[in-house]
């Protein structure tokens, strides 16, 4: 038996970073992964997907030039090979230079391998016990492949999947229609496939308000995106071209299907039970505002504690973790304002609530919206699809939450996100000085509109 001061399973976003900072501390840890170093975000997730995203927006600029007086002679066509090698190679640097960063760090230790827990101290790999006063877990998500008619029968795709095929699908059905099949929607729609995107809700990205989703719709419309929304009745089954598809009683022919329908963690194969660490029904471990689980010594980070679902979550967990544990400090889940970006083009920025949960939350709610058409940047670059809004409180002038869906909406949304985590009052910020042309230029003005 091995013994260590530290065990963290799972190389993802809060468990390499974590292992350097404890071995800085001069303490001993071994990092154990069952598959690539990275985990989800740079093997499977938002560096291959936002580097297929690039491509695909190249592709569509490219189509659009001579809108903006470029002519391009010839056809703009797509070489699946190259787009795919080049998301390929990105996953590549970042999977090498972390397993570099890790080799050299004294009291680091890498294994390969799958954990799993023997008591609430020890946790077995490749047939060896390590044990450790400290256990971290850091095991992320998988796709969820839900039970539908005929989809066991054919070769159906997910998030994972599809990023090594190198063929353009001639008509790609995707399940579900909200983070990533909104993403693969429009990005393979500009690299040429027909796209279907089939979501069981009233409407795609759901999680969204209502203004929101329908701008959103209607950008991957405009685009030859078909939506089929309130989609109940759906099968599969092997047809002569490919896979035919039923929808609510219409058949028709595919030749792909991803399966996009979310995720769930990776906690069922890690003995938790053994341990007896809590976990909610969907599976997520249970853990405090300091990320502890019900049992001391296990700590519970990324998307496998259901605190968050995303790359900079996780990383902000290993921080929380951290800064609590190695610096002496208070740092809490809780304090962490919401932000997340949807990566369509042009991109969903989002900070804090929506306008439904601030109306739901009982207080007295202001709103502001206004059109990316007000916007110079976006009139200048000719792309003024969507809009901006900002919810607060009427009483304590708090910001609550905002959305920019609109080029630059990714960026812009940090002014928003600075000032909630700062406390800022949004009557402070109605009469700051932005930079022309800018996106953020109108964040001042929509202030000042609400109402
Ligand atoms: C297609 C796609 C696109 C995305 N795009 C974005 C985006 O643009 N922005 C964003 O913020 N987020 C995005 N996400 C989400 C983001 O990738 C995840 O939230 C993030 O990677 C989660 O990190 P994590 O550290 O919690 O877990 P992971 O990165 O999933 O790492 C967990 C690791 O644990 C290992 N593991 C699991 N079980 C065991 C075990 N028993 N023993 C040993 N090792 C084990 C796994 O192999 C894995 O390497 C995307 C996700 C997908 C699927
Ligand atoms: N830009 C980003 O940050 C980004 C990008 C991609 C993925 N992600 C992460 O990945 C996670 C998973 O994303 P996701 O889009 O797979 O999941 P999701 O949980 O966000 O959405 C799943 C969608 O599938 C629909 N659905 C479920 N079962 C269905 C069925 N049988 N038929 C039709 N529709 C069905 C749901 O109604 C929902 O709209 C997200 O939680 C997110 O954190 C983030």
């Amino acid at each position: 038996m091995r013994r260590f001061d530290a065990i963290l399973i799972g190389a993802g976003q809060a468990g390499p970073s974590l292992a350097v900072r404890m071995a800085e501390r001069g303490m001993k840890v071994v990092l154990v992964e069952r598959k690539f170093l990275g985990g989800t975000c740079v093997n499977s997730g938002c560096m291959p997907t936002k580097t297929l995203v690039a491509s695909a927006r190249a592709a569509y600029v490219s189509r659009r030039g001579a809108d903006l007086g470029v002519k391009i002679s010839g056809e703009i066509a797509i070489d699946m090979q190259v787009v795919r090698r080049r998301a390929h190679q990105i996953t590549m640097e970042a999977r090498n230079g972390l397993a570099e960063w890790l080799g050299n760090m004294d009291g680091v230790t890498t294994i390969y391998g799958h954990a799993r827990f023997e008591t609430t101290d020890r946790v077995c790999v490749n047939g060896e016990t390590l044990t450790a006063p400290r256990i971290f877990i850091n095991v992320g998500a998988r796709p969820v492949i839900p039970d539908l008619p005929g989809l066991e029968d054919i070769d159906h795709l997910t998030s994972t999947s599809i990023l090594t095929l190198d063929v353009l699908p001639r008509h790609l059905a995707i399940i579900g229609g909200s983070y990533i099949g909104l993403e693969f929607a429009q990005m393979y729609r500009r690299f040429g496939s027909e796209i279907t995107v089939v979501e069981r809700g009233a409407r795609v990205a759901s999680r969204e308000d209502e203004d929101v989703s329908d701008a959103i719709q209607e950008i991957l419309a405009a685009e030859g995106i078909d939506v089929r929304t309130n989609a109940n009745r759906i099968s599969f089954s092997r047809g002569e071209d490919g896979i035919r598809m039923s929808l609510d009683g219409a058949d028709f022919d595919v030749s792909h299907v991803l399966v996009a329908t979310g995720r769930r963690p990776n906690t069922d194969d890690l003995g938790l039970d053994i341990a007896g660490v809590a976990v909610d029904p969907r599976g997520y471990i249970v853990v405090d505002d300091k990320l502890a689980t019900n049992v001391a010594g296990i700590w519970a980070l990324g998307d496998c504690n259901g605190r968050g679902a995303f790359t900079h979550t996780s990383y902000n967990d290993f921080e929380i973790v951290a800064a609590n544990l190695l610096d002496d400090e208070d740092r809490k889940v809780s304090s962490r304002i919401p932000g997340y970006a949807l990566y369509i083009d042009p991109p969903l920025g989002r900070a804090g609530m929506t306008e439904r949960e601030a109306a739901s939350s009982g207080r007295k709610v202001l709103v502001s919206r206004r059109p990316m058409a007000r916007v110079g940047r976006a009139k200048e670059r000719d792309e003024t699809r969507g809009f901006m809004k900002v919810v607060a409180d009427a009483d304590t002038k708090e910001i609550l939450g905002a959305a920019i869906l609109g080029i630059e909406g990714d960026e812009a949304i940090h002014g928003v996100i600075d000032a909630m985590s700062a406390g800022t009052r949004y009557t402070d910020l109605q009469w700051s000085v932005p930079i022309h042309p800018t996106v953020s230029e109108l964040i001042p003005t929509l202030l000042r509109g609400m109402g």
